[in-house]
């Protein structure tokens, strides 16, 4: 297929930009060493909090893998590609190459589906995920359906559902059997079912109005002006759209093709932090903290993984726990409110369209947080001073905010999150008060 036409080492031809592609990067990218081996686990950093510990259940959010662009992005590549390729001049060897050897090849249909690389994200991440927890992902757990699947409805969140359990189901060689995957949108793609959100946020331009001013700040400015320069184009037809057309274009050749695309030369690091914080923005507005509703509307889905671990805990009173392990795949829009529910990566100032050198520092780097298969896990464990509970993102322990140990006792989170454990009712939060109104009419 097209999509594996030019296959090269995953170590070479890495642009300079890849790590600042926020939710079009690729995984490798925060874990570096699966590029010499895609299936290897870090050991130091993968283990019980202590020697009498024993993982009792598993609970995984995960992201779907490498997708193709959606239409409404296809089309922005095709607009750019049309301008450059009908008046951009210089004696570059990139441009000549853009113009003469590279193909418009992604079409409306592909509509943010799955790719090959997006399957095999999925593959090896459920190899590894077995391969660091092998008690609770086990073959002996998957045939005992001890295993359970939920994925949103969405076509690259089943196929990346698909593609985890062929992952098991080849590294234990079961043939004999099929596992299923229960559809749940309610859970997965929550956000749709929040009228609250769909008024306040979704629908209204004012939502992300910080996303809107940024498109005309002096450092988004500048980037247009560099690519104009570069492609001997006039200013005024490089637009912040056609400019973040590039930079998606570049991601996507780069994670569905593994290749260094010519487009790359368009940016350089300067350039690319800024992309970067234009999707932060976005992601920061319609996802996590600009808006109590963006993190609330995750509750459903809090309340959820919650109750599987509460039932885990007293299960294990009595010695068996029912459900070992749950997959549950999303979005990156399912991720992001659920980890600012619970308090992750929280700038003390909001992240603005003016305050860009100030938010330098910045903890909301979507790049870091939510690449393609990006993924929370909950590991509970049995200890002998009691239940603990071991959070992870990407692979790595990430200690719960407000707490200091990396697995705290689960009475410990549990009292950290009782507001949220208590109250964060879903249909509360999201309904849509008859008398107010949505919270920006007025703008
Ligand atoms: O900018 P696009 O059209 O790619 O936006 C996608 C979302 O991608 P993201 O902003 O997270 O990079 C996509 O999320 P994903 O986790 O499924 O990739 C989302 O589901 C989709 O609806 C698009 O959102 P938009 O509202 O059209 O911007």
């Amino acid at each position: 297929s097209v999509e594996n036409v030019q296959v090269v080492h995953p170590r070479i031809n890495i642009p300079k930009i890849a790590k600042y592609f926020g939710t079009k990067g690729r995984y490798e990218e925060v874990n570096p060493y699966l590029l010499d081996d895609i299936r290897a686990i870090n050991k130091t950093l993968l283990k019980p909090p202590s020697v009498d510990c024993v993982p009792v259940h598993l609970t995984a959010v995960i992201r779907h893998g490498t997708r193709y662009p959606t239409a409404k992005n296809v089309q922005k590549i095709q607009r750019l590609y049309d301008l450059v390729s009908r008046e951009a001049t210089n004696d570059e060897k990139w441009l000549h190459d853009i113009i003469t050897k590279w193909k418009m090849w992604y079409t409306d249909d592909m509509d943010g589906q799955i790719v090959e690389k997006g399957r095999d994200d999925h593959r090896h991440l459920a190899v590894r995920l077995a391969k660091s927890f092998p008690s609770l992902i086990s073959e002996e757990n998957l045939r005992s359906n001890r295993i359970k699947f939920i994925t949103s409805s969405k076509h690259r969140c089943v196929d990346s559902t698909v593609a985890f359990i062929e992952g098991l189901k080849k590294f234990w060689e079961v043939k004999d059997m099929d596992f299923g995957y229960e559809v749940n949108d309610s859970l997965m793609r929550f956000f749709d079912q929040c009228r609250r959100f769909i008024e306040d946020v979704d629908k209204n331009k004012m939502a992300l109005k910080e996303v809107e001013l940024f498109k005309s700040s002096e450092e988004m400015k500048r980037v247009q002006i560099n690519i104009a320069n570069r492609l001997q184009l006039q200013y005024s037809k490089v637009t912040p759209d056609l400019v973040e057309a590039a930079f998606y274009l570049c991601s996507y050749e780069f994670s569905i093709k593994s290749v260094n695309s010519p487009w790359c030369n368009l940016f350089n690091e300067v350039d690319a932090k800024v992309l970067e914080y234009a999707n932060d923005l976005k992601q920061y507005w319609k996802r996590a903290y600009g808006h109590d509703i963006n993190r609330k509307s995750s509750c459903i889905l809090f309340h959820d993984v919650f109750s599987r671990l509460d039932q885990a805990a007293n299960e294990i009173r009595f010695g068996h726990v029912t459900e070992a392990v749950t997959v549950q795949v999303g979005h990156a829009e399912t991720l992001l409110p659920l980890l600012s529910l619970m308090g992750f990566f929280r700038d003390e100032t909001p992240l603005t369209a003016d305050n860009y050198v100030l938010q330098g520092n910045r903890t909301f780097h979507t790049s870091r947080i939510v690449p393609y298969a990006a993924n929370l896990v909950f590991v509970l464990y049995d200890c002998e001073e009691g239940l603990r509970l071991q959070f992870l993102l990407n692979e790595r322990p990430l200690a719960f905010p407000g707490i200091g140990h990396s697995a705290p006792l689960y009475e410990a989170v549990r009292g950290r999150y009782r507001d949220l454990l208590e109250g964060c009712n879903f249909e509360e939060e999201c309904q849509v008060p008859k008398t107010s109104g949505s919270k920006y009419t007025e703008l």
